[in-house]
């Protein structure tokens, strides 16, 4: 069963001011902690990022590919459905790139549950579900498409529609919130620290 990596950094970092994804945590790129954590799960993994950061990633020898033009600007479901077109797999792991606590080994579990009857598996931690970071069967693909075409952007309205096992935090072994993210500049100094 083949599977490929998401790496989900075409967002628009509003809120942040500058690209998260190329702001720095604790000496490395916050995208770095993304990439390294699936690195644990597979070799295959593609960043999915905006024309202007292209070149960036593809320097430090990232496969990018850009939102595809009839997807762009709807968000993270625009990014996992460029994503999954642009390598066939069986599944797809993906992850944000503002959330650098996630590791490897939560991955790895993640990864472990996949069963084919499942179209996703998805973490709900300390009862909120973390809808991108998760594993989707490659037959989410259309439905993505159709969500992207109603402009139902929402990626828990889509999980809703899918037969989806959730992980909680016993079944991922996580004592803390590994699930935080960066939005503003000072979450940076704030992470870690809940
Ligand atoms: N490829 C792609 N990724 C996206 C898109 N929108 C958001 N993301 C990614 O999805 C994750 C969550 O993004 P958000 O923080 O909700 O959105 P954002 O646009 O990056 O930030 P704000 O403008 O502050 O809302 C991050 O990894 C983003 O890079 C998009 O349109 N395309």
């Amino acid at each position: 069963m083949s599977i490929t990596g998401l790496l989900l950094a075409g967002g628009k970092s509003s809120r942040f001011g500058t690209p998260k994804a190329l702001a720095t945590y604790k000496n490395k790129l916050l995208y770095q902690y993304s990439f390294e954590a699936l690195q644990v799960v597979t070799n295959q993994i593609v960043t999915i990022s905006v024309p202007h950061l292209q070149k960036t990633f593809q320097k430090q020898g990232r496969l990018v590919v850009v939102d595809r033009n009839e997807v762009k600007g709807k968000g993270p479901l625009a990014g996992i459905y460029t994503g999954m077109n642009s390598i066939k797999s069986d599944w797809y792991v993906v992850i944000p790139c503002d959330m650098p606590l996630i590791d490897g080994k939560v991955l790895n579990k993640i990864v472990d549950a996949r069963m084919e009857k499942y179209d996703a598996i998805i973490p709900k931690v300390f009862g909120k579900v973390q809808p991108l970071v998760g594993v989707y069967h490659c037959r989410t693909a259309p439905i993505i498409q159709s969500f992207l075409q109603k402009d139902n952007l929402k990626v828990m309205a889509l999980v809703n529609e899918l037969y989806v096992k959730y992980l909680d935090e016993h079944d991922l072994q996580l004592s803390e919130n590994i699930f935080q993210n960066i939005n503003y500049q000072e979450d940076l100094k704030r992470i870690g620290k809940s």
